[in-house]
């Protein structure tokens, strides 16, 4: 299908890609056929003219929780989650540019030579003019997670919709990995997600989200054509709404 010509009324979402996702079967990093495979469906999603912007977790190489419960500085371990996350975003810039999708990204920190900085009106306009553009390092500040920079970044640009594109395929009243008699919600709102401790994301981006009015989206990365279909049909996992 032939791009679609930039225009102002096409759809804008924030999919924020767990690192953990793209490990596939590996135990660490990331699997190649997993990454080309995400990559080939934005395309798909960019050749029908919708506007994305990405955020990628970095669980796959290091979170600064658990270097520090290993006996690192926090702060230091956070710097290198965030670095972890720039990796994942190059990499991802890799794929997609091999498919031929313009693609920018976009960090926290500077990291001249590397990537560009952070700059909300230049992200709006490489959108609005097709390129893909990836919000790396998070919010570049410790103690923060990815989550809560996606739900930042998506109401920053004004998204239609936050995707959480993860392992599991939506919302559960308990930790479907922990729990088998967990059950799945179709749609649930930020203050039930809350009051019941759904650990799904943290509290901070359940609260940007909830008090921005941005609905969240969460479904399972690794079943195929599912972003296409949470964007384009909005039929998959949980969406979560004020
Ligand atoms: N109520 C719940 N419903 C669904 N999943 C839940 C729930 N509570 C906890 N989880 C867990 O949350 C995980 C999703 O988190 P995910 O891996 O996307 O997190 P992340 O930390 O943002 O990503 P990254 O891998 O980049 O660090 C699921 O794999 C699941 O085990
Ligand atoms: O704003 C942020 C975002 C992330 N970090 C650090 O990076 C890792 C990886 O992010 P995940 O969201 O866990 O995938 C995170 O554990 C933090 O250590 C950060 O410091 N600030």
């Amino acid at each position: 299908m032939p791009s679609s010509a930039p225009g102002k009324n096409r759809k804008r979402v924030l999919l924020k890609l767990s690192g953990e996702a793209l490990m596939g079967a590996e135990p660490f990093g990331i699997d190649p056929s997993v990454l080309d495979r995400i990559a080939t469906e934005i395309k798909h999603l960019v050749e029908r003219g919708v506007q994305v912007g990405i955020v990628i977790g970095g669980g796959n190489l290091f979170r600064g929780e658990k270097l520090a419960k290993a006996g690192m500085n926090r702060v230091a371990g956070d710097h290198m989650g965030m670095l972890a996350t720039v990796m994942n975003s190059l990499a991802m810039q890799d794929a997609l540019e091999r498919l031929r999708v313009g693609t920018r990204v976009m960090s926290a920190v500077s990291l001249t030579g590397v990537c560009e900085d952070y700059d909300r009106r230049f992200a709006l306009r490489f959108m609005k003019a097709g390129q893909v553009v990836i919000f790396t390092a998070g919010t570049g500040n410790p103690f923060f997670t990815t989550d809560t920079a996606a739900c930042l970044r998506g109401i920053e640009i004004d998204a239609d919709v936050i995707l959480k594109a993860t392992k599991v395929d939506g919302v559960y009243s308990a930790d479907p990995n922990k729990d088998p008699d967990a059950v799945r919600y179709d749609q649930l709102t930020y203050n039930e997600a809350l009051q019941k401790q759904l650990g799904i994301m943290d509290l901070t981006a359940f609260c940007l989200a909830r008090d921005h009015e941005k609905n969240i989206r969460v479904f399972n990365m690794q079943k195929p054509d599912a972003l296409i279909n949470a964007v384009l049909e909005e039929s998959e996992g949980t969406l979560i709404t004020c």
